[in-house]
């Protein structure tokens, strides 16, 4: 079973009197630890296509798969706890409440898809932070952490609630080459211990060796790239 299917997505935008279709047709099987990420030119549907996979905006038409439940079942309602229970977002700004410090941001999204007790939910706070390196963060805010150690609590954030599919937008976009690099290998890193899958749209072509599988997203279409 797949952690993630597209199936047949299209998804259109009026441009004044014409239609401009950015997605067309579009499938895509991501297995359960694979890391894939998507390419493609300013304004080719990266974006749309990974907010349509968060379930942030509907298709015209197509379905969506996640670990064997058909999403076009699921009222529009029911969006939100699927979201919560079964996605992980990671943002190109890593989007940190200011006012919470790293263990309480991991708290307050580990509480979305609550832990069987408190002691299992703070042991794996403290697992995510040590894995990522920022032990040290733990009782700081963002504004006391570096650009590479908010990004990096945000991937732990991510991870949390144990998801089926991380969906990372340009993770590396707003950190230097080195910083960048160290976050997607971050990323690979629990994909492949926690054996979640995880999409990533990204301009950052140095970290495709880090990658299972790349696509081109060209012309509505996507296309599988060679490494
Ligand atoms: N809400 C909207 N209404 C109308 N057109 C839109 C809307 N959102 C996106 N578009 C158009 O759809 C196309 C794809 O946009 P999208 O943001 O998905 O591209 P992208 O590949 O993520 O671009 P970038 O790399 O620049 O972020 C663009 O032509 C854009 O202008």
């Amino acid at each position: 079973m797949y952690a993630m299917e597209l199936n047949h997505i299209t998804k259109g935008y009026l441009d004044g009197d014409r239609e401009n279709l950015v997605l067309n047709d579009i499938s895509l099987k991501v297995n359960k630890g694979e890391f894939i990420a998507i390419l493609g030119p300013s304004g080719s549907g990266k974006s749309t296509l990974l907010t349509i996979a968060g379930m942030l905006l509907s298709a015209d038409k197509g379905n969506i798969i996640i670990n064997g439940s058909s999403m076009d079942e699921m009222k529009q309602k029911e969006w939100t706890k699927i979201r919560r229970e079964k996605l992980g977002f990671i943002f190109q700004n890593h989007q940190l409440l200011p006012y919470l410090t790293a263990e309480e941001q991991l708290i307050l999204a580990a509480d979305m898809k609550p832990f069987s007790s408190k002691e299992e939910r703070n042991s794996t706070v403290d697992e995510l932070l040590a894995e990522l390196g920022i032990s040290s963060c733990k009782k700081k805010y963002p504004k006391q952490m570096s650009g590479g150690e908010k990004q990096r609590v945000a991937i732990a954030r991510a991870f949390i609630n144990r998801p089926e599919v991380i969906l990372a937008d340009e993770p590396t976009a707003s950190l230097d080459g080195t910083r960048g690099r160290q976050i997607a290998e971050m990323i690979r890193q629990e994909v492949k211990h926690r054996n979640t899958a995880a999409i990533m749209v990204t301009h950052d072509e140095r970290i495709l060796d880090l990658v299972d599988r790349v696509y081109r997203l060209e012309q509505g279409k996507l296309l599988l790239s060679a490494l």
